[in-house]
């Protein structure tokens, strides 16, 4: 997969250098390519923001650097992976993280590491001109997407959180190619229910024992008793998730009667 960020911090992205990220570079799973928006700015000042149409607090992100910033991904993108025999013409999905996005949940992250592109586009201050984000709709697949209900001062941040749920998703990243099977949220057996609590050695730790059933090999009990915390700890966390589990457990017993 190819990734490639726009952003006026890159420094903000270091992380993707290191650890589960890091490694997938290395290993040439990943290819992420950081563009630093000043570059297409035309000014001494190399000016990215103005005040915003209609008036109102803060700054507005300028239309023309970042057209031809994605002008630029789009070029540079295509002939790349054209070099690798992955089609004429490519475009990237385009992703947007914004508070007013669709939110970002891991059936997207799973939809997202299914693609060859990525071009992330973080926005810091108000947000980018809005003819930004139509335009490169004329031209690409945009996702506008939200980690969460609350504002952040810049986009960055939550590239990071996007790249690494993508990352993880994708073969030969994690270390055990089941890791993400029993994730919270995952498809599956588990599917909308949150991951239950795991134990690791020793079996009793400052007079704390590991749950028996753990301890017994006996995998029938344990895969149920796993089920019984997850569904106890959704009840617990995330009741809204619980009716959605309800129905997908009832549908495919029902598609079995
Ligand atoms: C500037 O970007 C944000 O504030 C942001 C991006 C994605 N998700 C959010 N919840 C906030």
């Amino acid at each position: 997969m190819r990734i490639d960020v726009v952003t006026i911090f890159p420094e903000y992205l270091e992380p993707l250098n290191v650890s589960l990220v890091g490694k997938a570079r290395a290993r040439g799973r990943l290819d992420i390519h950081l563009h630093h928006l000043r570059d297409w700015t035309t000014d001494v000042h190399r000016t990215v923001d103005d005040t915003p149409y209609g008036g109102g607090p803060g700054m507005v992100m300028k239309p023309e650097p970042w057209g031809a910033a994605l002008d630029a991904v789009l070029e540079r993108g295509a002939e790349e992976l054209a070099g690798r025999g992955l089609g004429e013409g490519a475009v990237p999905t385009l992703v947007v993280p914004t508070p007013s996005g669709r939110p970002f949940t891991q059936e997207l992250a799973q939809r997202l590491a299914a693609e060859p592109w990525l071009a992330f586009a973080p926005a810091r201050y108000e947000g980018i001109d809005r003819r930004v984000i139509e335009e490169a709709a004329d031209r690409m697949p945009v996702v506008e997407a939200s980690i969460g209900d609350y504002v952040l001062a810049g986009g960055e941040v939550a590239v990071l959180v996007m790249v690494e749920a993508v990352a993880r998703l994708l073969p030969g990243v994690l270390g055990n190619a089941e890791s993400h099977r029993d994730d919270s949220f995952a498809a599956g057996a588990m599917a909308d229910l949150l991951e239950g609590p795991v134990y690791t050695k020793p079996a009793e730790w400052r007079g704390r024992a590991v749950p028996e059933v753990l301890l017994s090999g006996n995998h029938g009990l344990i895969a149920r008793w796993r089920r019984e915390q997850a569904f106890r700890r959704t009840l617990a966390m995330r009741p809204d998730l619980v009716g959605r589990w309800e129905k997908a457990a009832f549908d495919k017993h029902d598609r079995k009667a």
